[in-house]
């Protein structure tokens, strides 16, 4: 097989979607690929080695690297994940308080709250799409727990906003400019409220979210602006709602394998953390992370060029058979005998979250998702008939009805 591909690479990314990497990692034979992508030389690498080496910043670097599309409906131009050096460790520190216990704990209890309160409409609904009600049900928590003032009728503009920038991420066409047009509103909005709590016309609760964004400094000492500051700000109330996703894989996995349901709500010992660590490893959310290279690398005898991409396979990392035993068949007491390793389970980045990219807040993540899969296990409902099929070839997918479900009294 020639080295490097010069088949239209993003159309093959549009088109074959989650299983782009792994299908041409699989025809190689390899745990790393030489390729072009819309005709830059690409390295693609996986595994916990390659990530160590992928989140080296002597190796990688992130400015420059997520296309102006991403940037405009995902994360937000100027965002932290497009930071390097000092400027990146600044910025972080903003974040670095999500990893905490508090926030984990305070997070997971404001959502469990707005979930408790929303279940008696959906017994009063014949069929409630589970995702988007998780997503109202999220929106209203974490905007509770950050600070962020939210009326009833805002929340669910808000949280259908939330998850337009996600869905229309990697997409030509209507999602993605519905995506863009809500970040251009959201963006506004968080801004104003930036700008009137520090002109103390609104007041946000000490320490919170709210609160610490508008004091944070960059590393130059200046505050940030009302618009990067709304940027960092939906960069912690998106990704929340965003869990979503997940929600409605842990009731995809509850419907499939039905035997789980027994075990979450029996409350054994460490059981819903590996059922959420196996939705997060199983289900496809994140395909791969991408940076350029700093300089001339090489990694297992593959070359790529200073200023050329380096691409690491989330997706196929996390269903690589030399990691995990039977990588397609969901089953949460893998994570009972072994605990992730840090560069193992990857869905949302690898390394340590303190200094590189991280998701500061996986934890939060599997927090929400552990108690939003007991809540679910202890609904009583019913899955009504409906398409049920997961399209990889779409980024990022879900069940396709959305999951609905019938709440019984
Ligand atoms: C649906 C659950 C989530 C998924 C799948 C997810 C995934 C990811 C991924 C893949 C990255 C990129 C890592 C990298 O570039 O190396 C990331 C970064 C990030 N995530 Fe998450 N995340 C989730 C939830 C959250 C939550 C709940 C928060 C905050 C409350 C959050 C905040 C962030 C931030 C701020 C970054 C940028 C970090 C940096 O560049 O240093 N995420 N996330």
């Amino acid at each position: 097989m020639s080295p490097h591909r010069l088949v239209p690479e993003s159309l093959a990314l549009l088109t074959e979607g989650y299983a782009w990497l792994p299908d041409l990692m699989r025809a190689e034979g390899d745990t790393s690929l030489s390729l072009r992508v819309v005709g830059r030389r690409a390295l693609v690498l996986r595994g916990p080695e390659a990530v160590r080496f992928f989140y080296d910043e002597d190796h990688v670097r992130r400015h420059g690297a997520l296309p102006g599309p991403v940037l405009s409906t995902l994360f937000g131009h100027g965002a932290v994940h497009t930071l390097d050096g000092d400027a990146h460790r600044h910025r972080k520190s903003f974040f670095l308080p999500l990893l905490e216990t508090d926030a984990v704990t305070g997070s997971a209890e404001h959502i469990t709250a707005a979930w408790d309160e929303a279940v008696p409409s959906w017994r009063a609904q014949p069929d409630v799409v589970l995702f988007d009600a998780t997503a109202r049900v999220i929106t209203r928590g974490v905007c509770r727990w950050a600070g962020v003032p939210l009326t009833e009728d805002e929340e669910e503009p808000l949280a259908r906003d939330l998850l337009a920038m996600v869905d229309g991420f990697a997409t030509a066409g209507p999602r993605h400019w519905r995506a863009r047009r809500a970040r251009t509103r959201q963006e506004r909005r968080f801004a104003d409220l930036v700008t009137d709590v520090r002109s103390g016309t609104v007041q946000a609760p000490a320490d919170s979210v709210l609160d610490r964004v508008c004091h944070h400094r960059d590393a130059s000492g200046a505050a940030l602006t009302p618009r990067i500051a709304a940027v960092e700000l939906l960069n912690v109330i998106r990704p929340t709602t965003a869990l979503s996703w997940f929600v409605a894989f842990a009731a995809h996995a509850l419907h499939r394998w039905p035997e789980h349901k027994e075990r979450l709500r029996s409350g054994e010992a460490g059981f819903a953390t590996a059922f959420a660590h196996e939705v997060r490893r199983f289900y496809p959310f994140a395909p791969f992370l991408g940076g350029q290279a700093v300089t001339d690398l090489t990694w297992h005898s593959r070359h790529v060029p200073a200023g050329g991409l380096v691409l690491l396979d989330v997706y196929g990392q996390n269903h690589d058979e030399r990691l995990w035993k039977d990588p397609y068949t969901f089953r949460p007491e893998r994570f009972l005998d072994h605990p992730p390793g840090r560069d193992e389970l990857i869905p949302q980045g690898g390394a340590d979250p303190r200094t590189g990219h991280r998701c500061p807040g996986e934890a939060m993540a599997v927090g929400i998702l552990e108690t939003l899969s007991q809540r679910l296990a202890d609904l009583s409902y019913e899955a009504p008939p409906q398409d049920l099929t997961i399209p990889l070839n779409r980024i990022p997918t879900r069940p396709r009805g959305g999951m609905i479900i019938r709440v019984l009294a």
